[in-house]
């Protein structure tokens, strides 16, 4: 049970902004996603939710060839992005945006502070809020696959902790990827895997056994 990409390059003109990468999912685990900015990572988790057309390699979804099939029916299969950029739709209310995802209640359970601005306008929050909104609207929809673009940008203290319990107890059921430049630590301890990116290729994948150990690697690489 594993969502996966198979020697994947996307090209921008004549340019390949990712090459041959492998990258994979698994349902009860997650991968985190790491390199430096504009390594390819936003890139990958695009064209496996369908936004970005591969111009080479493929895209599975528990052995299923998917590489051809629409992002709305990959949002359907439960394949679920939760983009970088606290990217909200900024006309419709913050229900509205969140009933895009479905289950509401859950996601105010979560925010109550979303309960107090659910008849706002998106546009009007925060950046905090608007990471409220898209992390909530992203697991308001129950995925089997998601995908976590920065989930930690713009949230201070407990809701970065909310979001970080919310993760691990979606892990038990889902298959979880994360690219996130905060919270590392934090995410090494839960994660399975780890995968580096530079300059668009896949340059390291590995599973966790000792974080300490990819924790000091990763300073070596990233100079975090
Ligand atoms: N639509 C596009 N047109 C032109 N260039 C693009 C496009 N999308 C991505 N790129 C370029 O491809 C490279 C990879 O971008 P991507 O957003 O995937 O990197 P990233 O690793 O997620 O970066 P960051 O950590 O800074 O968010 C960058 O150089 C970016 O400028």
């Amino acid at each position: 049970m594993m969502l996966e990409a198979r020697k994947v390059s996307v090209k921008v003109g004549i340019r390949d902004i990712i090459q041959d990468v492998d990258f994979f999912i698994k349902r009860g685990e997650i991968n985190l996603l790491t390199g430096p900015n504009g390594s390819g990572k936003s890139t990958v988790f695009r064209t496996m939710a369908g936004l970005v057309k591969a111009h080479s390699g493929s895209i599975y979804l528990d052995g299923v060839d998917i590489t051809d099939y629409p992002p709305h029916q990959r949002y359907r299969m439960g394949i679920v992005l939760a983009p970088e950029k606290m990217r909200v739709a900024e006309n419709l209310t913050v229900e509205e945006n969140i009933r895009i995802g479905g289950e509401i209640e859950r996601v105010y359970d979560l925010f109550p502070k979303l309960r107090r601005l659910r008849n706002h306008k998106a546009k009007n929050l925060s950046g905090g809020e608007r990471q409220m909104v898209v992390f909530g609207r992203a697991i308001a929809s129950n995925p089997k696959y998601l995908l976590l673009d920065e989930p930690f940008q713009g949230l201070h203290g407990d809701a970065g902790d909310i979001v970080l319990e919310e993760i691990q107890r979606i892990k038990k059921r889902a298959g979880i990827a994360v690219i996130s430049h905060e919270r590392v630590e934090d995410l090494i301890e839960i994660s399975s895997r780890i995968t580096l990116m530079i300059s668009g290729k896949v340059i390291h994948s590995r599973e966790i056994t000792s974080s300490d150990e990819v924790i000091k690697k990763l300073r070596e690489y990233l100079l975090i």
